[in-house]
């Protein structure tokens, strides 16, 4: 496909030593030759691809040097895009990269769109929808697994596995076409029937397993929404901030301390929590504090996993009792905090009322109790590594939805044989399975739908 050149920094904003301008396109070398002078006196349209060349960039109206810069020549179409790429590395800060910027567009290059490059690299056929939604993925992981998950995905196990299934289901819907084509053949008939049944059970038993791995991946992805709630001063903001390993909520003594929902990002063996700590449920007449218990009702409907504190030092109150009556059928651990403490709640009790829910004793005075707390969540969520796992993990919504749907639509295919549906109706269920798994690499896909997946990218990707 032929496009204009389009060109970015692709480095972040006024941070950073180094900074680069990368173009890309049939013009990308051009441009660059009419502003750079390179050491060797070469131009750069007569270099080898994949190398890097120390020179001058210098303003062809003033003759003025911009910059003193590095400048990598990659040809198409063995590149990121498949097209010409330049990447001019710049010394960091904000001016000198955007005046080589300003530059490059006054001289034929288009400012491009965030993730226009990548866009690039997909409509080209380097890579398909979901390697580059999970380059996306990698840029924003923020543990291990998410990126080791992100990281697979680019490599296209997801869109193998795919592509995969649509080749199975493609040569049945030719088996069937045959079959309608040709209706007085018995044999063919017969022979479509048990391989129809026998394929379509084969992409129902695949779609399922990677279904089962939805859970774990949209987690990985997007991180387990955790609220810790309790009742005022049984030391929530204490758990936060353990947990974090730094003062990030204040604590005092006093109860009510918590005003506000305060919000940290920690990875905790793996798993990625989006960690809310709450302002302590009770009834109040303090203004501020009834907006923040308010919300805190709010923040506990909401999560996927609740951290439920305990005193342990006080008897259990008739609004412990709401609390676990609250959070009835949620995953929730039960934390009875302040074990340095003498006992005054009723473990038998405590017991009761978690039933199902795991309860974990800490002291967080004395830092005792949080590995604990620490292994009940990875273990909650996560049986083996990713790394170790050969499984093929899903994690973005859009593939979720979508395997969902291909897998209602391969259910259908197989009560219709069942219920011995004409085949020209299995058939329509047959080639949605397909164009629905075609949309996942983005094979069938909407112009629209592919603007709005890129446009979410960040500017130089
Ligand atoms: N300076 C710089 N660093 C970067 C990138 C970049 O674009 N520029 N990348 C951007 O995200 C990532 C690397 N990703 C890349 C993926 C494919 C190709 C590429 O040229 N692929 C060719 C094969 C090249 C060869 O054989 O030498 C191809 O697939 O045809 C380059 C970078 C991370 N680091
Ligand atoms: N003895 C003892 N005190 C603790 C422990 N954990 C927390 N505290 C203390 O209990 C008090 C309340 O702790 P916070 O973490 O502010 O309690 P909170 O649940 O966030 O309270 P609110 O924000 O008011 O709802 C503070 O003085 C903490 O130092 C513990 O394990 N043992
Ligand atoms: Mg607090």
């Amino acid at each position: 496909m032929e496009f204009d050149t389009i060109s970015a920094i692709s480095t972040p904003m006024g941070e950073g030593a180094i900074a680069i301008v990368r173009l890309s396109g049939d013009q990308a070398i051009e441009i660059t030759d009419k502003l750079f002078v390179g050491v060797s006196g070469k131009k750069l349209e007569n270099v080898s691809s994949h190398t890097i060349h120390y020179g001058k960039i210098i303003d062809p109206t003033t003759d003025e040097v911009v910059e003193e810069v590095m400048v990598s020549v990659m040809k198409a179409p063995k590149t990121f895009t498949r097209e010409n790429i330049v990447e001019i590395n710049c010394h960091g800060g904000l001016v000198s990269v955007n005046r080589v910027l300003q530059l490059v567009l006054r001289y034929g290059a288009r400012l491009a769109e965030p993730g226009e490059f990548t866009k690039r690299a997909f409509l080209n056929g380097r890579i398909d929808l979901s390697q580059a939604e999970a380059v996306m993925d990698l840029i924003r992981a923020k543990t291990d697994r998410a990126m080791n998950m992100a990281l697979g995905q680019m490599e296209g196990r997801l869109s193998k596995l795919i592509q995969k299934l649509r080749q199975e289901i493609l040569e049945v819907v030719a088996h069937v076409e045959v079959n309608i084509d040709y209706p007085e053949y018995d044999d063919v008939e017969e022979m479509s029937h048990r391989m129809l049944k026998e394929k379509a059970n084969y992409v129902r038993d695949e779609l399922k397993k990677l279904l089962q791995t939805a859970g774990q991946g949209k987690i990985l992805r997007e991180g387990l929404s955790t609220a810790i709630i309790g009742r005022p001063n049984v030391g929530k903001s204490s758990l936060l901030n353990s947990l974090v390993q730094e003062n990030k909520a204040i604590v005092t003594d006093i109860p009510g301390t918590t005003r506000d929902v305060i919000e940290e990002y920690v990875n905790v063996r793996g798993v990625p929590l989006r960690l809310v700590d709450t302002a302590g449920i009770r009834e109040t007449e303090d203004i501020v504090e009834k907006i923040g218990v308010e919300r805190s009702r709010k923040v506990l409907k909401e999560a996927d996993l609740i951290l439920l504190v305990l005193n342990y030092a006080d008897d259990l109150t008739k609004e412990d009792e709401q609390l676990f009556e609250a959070v009835k059928g949620m995953d929730v651990i039960v934390i009875i905090n302040k074990t340095d403490l003498p006992q005054k709640i009723d473990m038998d009790k405590v017991k009761e009322l978690s039933n199902e829910h795991k309860v974990i004793t800490t002291s967080l005075l004395e830092e005792k109790g949080v590995d604990d707390l620490e292994e009940a969540i990875s273990s909650m969520y996560f049986q083996g590594s990713i790394e170790a796992s050969d499984l093929t993990y899903i994690s973005n919504s859009r593939h979720i939805a979508l395997i969902g749907q291909a897998l209602d639509a391969i259910e259908d295919v197989l009560s219709g044989i069942e219920f011995g549906t004409p085949i020209d109706i299995i058939q329509i269920d047959l080639t949605r399975t397909w164009e629905l798994l075609g949309e996942i690499i983005g094979d069938t896909v909407q112009e629209s739908l592919i603007n709005q997946l890129f446009s979410q990218f960040c500017l130089g990707k």
